[in-house]
């Protein structure tokens, strides 16, 4: 090509400028990053969390140009209140450094903190600038609309977040270490690169935390036919919802995908960032991210990065606020915002539609995620107008139907409620008919190995059953079954028991709720009977706690009731869920 011709190029292309002008890159060169790294041995160290770990990554790379650092107090407020930085620039997401106090008070302003990763390795240096005490529930407000917890983003702020945040700019020392995929990790730069070299001049990303679809593959050919760019499929694998389908899994399936999608047309790159599901400012950040990595559009659909409803079935945002917030900025963005409604199957058509072209004698069907979960745990057909069978395959493979997947069952009650009884009844029966590994986590007994030691404080109480927790969701994740039967007394415990559990398959919660004067009128091992004379301090029922589950998959009384029954009833839940035959 000719000179002239390719200054031509130059200026005519259209590939947005970073935000804020300049792509950062805060990584230091060889030599100067080797003597960092030797120095930084000696700096107090802080050992980053997972969701720290992906910040630290994008700002070190440049996705989150013009960050330079942590946020300091007055870009934070800055970034609450007008979602901007201190100096105007857009930004709507405050990305912080919490820290403890113990670890604050050894800092002063100017000191320089070794950032490392969870295996103690130096990834970056910070130089404190500003160090402050947010108050977390006026960021929870302003970021995300609410105080409610079952909201992810909420509960993490809230109940994982450190008190004192440092804010200051970051010299890198390396990259996080990724052994994953690692042919699909580009930084900004290297994807600006590529894009470049392919001669893609217009490129539409696509965000998605989830398994995509055939709805999928027809939204993104069609946004980018409307647009006439080429498609970057650039999906979340940091930190997405909890719960969500897990990334390996996910980047298998969209590998199949990409077979679907005509030659040279659709790129793959992973972002490892960590979301906190903030609806409408998270897809403003999207955008901003996608524009630094070098995409001219950006694709927001319904409800984007939105986590869903909330406690009493309300969603947290309107399905269209990000779309709408996003539109108020176009023009400074830098990025063009392609809105697009969710794609719907019309049967009649056997095609997909934009859900606003839906006539009135198309007949749509839908099938929901929740639907897809329940299909994928039965093992139910999934039609072929829904997914291709290569992804089917793959979400199968990961999530085993009946027999093949795990699951925890877990009895909680008093002591002498019937518990073990019935743990052991439901195990003979479970084993009449399948050859399947069961592992029983029965209370006294795991006190005598896996919780030696352990009295009946409530710290006591709580280590051994999330060390229940830890050893069943284990087993689950196998696809063994896992039968525990502690007391557990904190529903806290129970619920932290639960998240474990459910990240690998089903959880049953079966309280046995036998009434306590029944328990002690059992006083098998006489311990009642101790409690009452004040031999036994901290007894449950007597001198200590029991929170009964509110909301429990069972609720059980053996009293009046055989064993056998309550197996059968037990049983018959299984079985309805599809996880025993
Ligand atoms: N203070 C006190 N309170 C309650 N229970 C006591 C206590 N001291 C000893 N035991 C015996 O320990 C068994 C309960 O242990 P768990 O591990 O299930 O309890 S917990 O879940 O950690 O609360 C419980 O067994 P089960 O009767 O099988 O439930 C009791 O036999
Ligand atoms: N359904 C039931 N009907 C009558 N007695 C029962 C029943 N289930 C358990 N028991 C009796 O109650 C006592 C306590 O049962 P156990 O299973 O050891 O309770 P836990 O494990 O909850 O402490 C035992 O003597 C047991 O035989």
């Amino acid at each position: 090509m000719s000179r002239p011709a390719e200054a031509i190029d130059f200026i005519d292309d259209p590939t947005p400028l970073p935000h804020g002008g300049e792509l950062k890159d805060l990584y230091l060169a060889g030599d100067a990053a080797a003597a960092l790294r030797k120095r930084s041995a000696a700096l107090p160290g802080w050992d980053l969390d997972a969701r720290q770990l992906c910040d630290l990554e994008l700002l070190l790379n440049g996705a989150f140009s013009p960050l330079e650092g942590f946020l300091g107090r007055e870009d934070y407020e800055h970034v609450l209140s007008d979602l901007r930085l201190a100096d105007g620039t857009l930004w709507p997401i405050p990305i912080t450094l919490g820290v403890t106090e113990a670890f604050a008070a050894t800092l002063g302003l100017g000191d320089e903190i070794a950032l490392r990763d969870n295996q103690g390795v130096p990834l970056a240096v910070l130089t404190l600038q500003s160090l402050y005490r947010p108050d977390r529930e006026t960021e929870a407000r302003a970021v995300f609309g609410t105080l409610d917890r079952s909201h992810p983003g909420v509960a993490d702020l809230l109940d994982r977040t450190h008190p004192v945040y440092l804010g200051g700019r970051l010299q890198g020392i390396q990259p996080p270490a990724h052994f994953d995929f690692r042919a699909l990790r580009e930084s900004p730069r290297e994807l600006r690169e590529w894009l470049a070299r392919q001669g893609w001049r217009e490129t539409v990303a696509f965000q998605t935390r989830n398994p995509m679809h055939r709805a999928h593959r027809e939204l993104t050919l069609r946004a980018a036919e409307q647009t006439g760019a080429r498609l970057l499929i650039q999906p979340v694998v940091g930190r997405t919802k909890p719960g969500d389908v897990d990334h390996f899994t996910r980047v298998r399936c969209y590998q199949a995908l990409l077979a679907h999608y005509p030659k040279n047309h659709a790129k793959l790159s992973l972002l490892p960032l960590a979301m906190r599901m903030a609806g409408p400012r998270e897809a403003l950040w999207h955008a901003i991210i996608r524009k630094n990595y070098g995409a001219t559009h950006f694709i927001v659909g319904r409800d984007h990065a939105g986590p869903g409803r909330d406690a009493a079935g309300v969603p947290f945002y309107e399905p269209f606020a990000a779309q709408e917030l996003l539109a108020r900025h176009q023009d400074e963005l830098g990025i063009r915002i392609v809105p697009f409604p969710a794609m719907v199957y019309a049967a009649n058509r056997d095609s997909y539609l934009p859900a606003t072209d839906v006539g009135s004698d198309d007949r749509v069907e839908d099938l929901s995620g929740t639907e897809l979960r329940r299909r994928l745990q039965t093992g139910e057909e999934i039609p072929a107008w829904f997914t291709y069978p290569e992804i089917a395959t793959i979400l199968r493979e990961r999530h085993p139907a009946g027999a093949r997947r795990g699951f925890t069952l877990f009895f909680t009650g008093l002591s002498g409620a019937g518990k073990s009884t019935l743990a052991e009844a439901v195990i003979a029966r479970l084993l009449e008919s399948s050859a399947r590994q069961i592992t029983l986590l029965d209370g006294d007994d795991v006190r005598k190995h896996l919780s030696r030691g352990l009295g009946f404080s409530r710290e006591d109480r709580s280590a051994n059953v999330r060390r229940i927790g830890w050893v069943a969701a284990e087993v689950t994740r196998h696809g063994g079954i896992a039968i525990c039967a502690p007391i557990a007394p904190y529903a806290d415990d129970r619920g932290e028991v639960r998240r474990l559990v459910e990240q690998h398959g089903s959880f049953v919660e079966v309280h046995v709720a036998t009434p306590i004067e029944v328990c002690e009128a059992r006083d098998r091992k006489g311990l009642y009977a101790q409690a009452r004379a004040g031999r036994i301090p901290q007894f449950t029922g007597v001198s200590d706690p029991y929170e009964a589950p509110a909301a429990p998959e069972l609720r059980l009384d053996t009293a009046g009731t055989t064993p056998h029954a309550l197996a059968d009833a037990v049983l018959a839940f299984l079985a309805e869920r599809g996880l025993a035959g």
